[in-house]
């Protein structure tokens, strides 16, 4: 009965409400109502609603940041007249966080959701890593790609490679089987390490040592942080907000009152990018977090599952009302 109570809790938080009279206490049956549920409505069946998210500061984050899927209407409502531009954050957004960066996949599923996506608005992928690797990822032409923080723009480019992910299989390269019985690859090579990486003090030890190098370098580099991850970048005022900025002047969108940018990401780069929407005050900073967190953005969603429920949803709107976007 705890466990229904949470689950009504966050439901209730993402505004799900209908259907809680029908909750049964089985807990097995739950998980079923609660996977049927959220299928009804887009969600996707691997929502984590059963396991990670019963947390009470979770849910009163949530009220603050209300789910962009449940205020998918809403957000729509205000696009009457606008158009739409979408921008994606890619690590954490459209790829779950993984220990090896070279393996951060977008799911097939993911990446037909962006297309879709592409096809009824401008949509733009901002990266903190090198935007060919970023392209490698996601190998959709009708996209634009800012890579190293939006430091390396560009719009549609031929698809040049080919991803093979089944290379290096051994004991960290395993088979996981979701809910609905699809398969997934999982690798992990850095898996034996994540204990290391888990210490704070061996982090903040690296820390010391990289600023140690860069105070050598006060007018050229210095360095920020993500997940998990220390980069050293220029010294140039230039970040994803600046990156957002000049996509839309860039795509000739310099008239904010018919605009409806939409930016999905995790990171803390992408703080900057929702600064920049919030200070425009015209469009939607959606953040990806499954923690409760300090963010200039709106709305939230979970984790990449749900940014993809999201997607769908728009790409699926964009169909209805014939909204096509041709790329110049
Ligand atoms: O701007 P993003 O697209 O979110 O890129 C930010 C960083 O993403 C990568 O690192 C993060 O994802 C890795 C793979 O899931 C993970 O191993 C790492 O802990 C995360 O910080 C990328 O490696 C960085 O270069 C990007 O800056």
């Amino acid at each position: 009965m705890v466990v229904v109570g949470i689950a009504a809790k966050i439901y209730e938080a993402m505004g799900i409400q209908s259907w809680l009279p029908n909750i049964i206490s089985n807990s097995e049956s739950m998980s079923k109502t609660i996977h049927d549920h959220t299928m009804d409505r887009g969600y996707i069946s691997t929502s984590p609603v059963e396991s990670s998210i019963v947390d009470e500061n979770y849910i009163s984050w949530l009220k603050e940041h209300p789910s962009a899927i449940s205020s998918f209407q809403r957000i729509i409502n205000t696009s009457k007249g606008k158009q739409i531009v979408v921008f994606l954050d890619y690590d954490g957004t459209l790829s779950p966080i993984v220990c090896d960066p070279n393996r951060a996949f977008m799911s097939d599923q993911m990446r037909a959701a962006v297309r879709e996506v592409s096809k009824h608005f401008p949509t733009a992928i901002i990266s903190g890593r090198s935007r060919e690797k970023v392209y490698n990822f996601v190998k959709l032409n009708d996209v634009y790609y800012s890579g190293s923080h939006g430091m390396d723009t560009m719009g549609p480019a031929p698809k040049n490679k080919s991803y093979d992910h089944h290379d290096n299989v051994d004991r960290y390269h395993y088979k996981t089987i979701d809910e609905e019985g699809n398969e997934f690859i999982t690798f992990q090579p850095a898996k034996d390490f994540l204990p290391a990486i888990e210490k704070d003090e061996e982090y903040e030890t690296l820390e010391e040592q990289v600023e140690s190098v860069l105070v050598n370098y006060p007018d050229q580099f210095h360095m920020t942080r993500g997940k998990k991850v220390m980069e050293i970048r220029p010294s140039i005022e230039w970040n994803k907000g600046h990156a957002l900025e000049y996509l839309l002047h860039n795509l000739g969108f310099d008239n904010s009152r018919n605009l409806l940018p939409i930016y999905i990401g995790d990171d803390r780069t992408d703080e900057d990018a929702f600064k920049v929407l919030r200070e425009r005050g015209d469009g939607f900073p959606i953040v990806v977090a499954s923690k409760p967190r300090d963010t200039m953005a709106f709305h939230s969603l979970h984790d990449p599952s749900e940014v993809l429920s999201f997607l769908i949803r728009l790409g699926r709107w964009g169909f209805d009302n014939n909204a096509d976007f041709v790329l110049t």
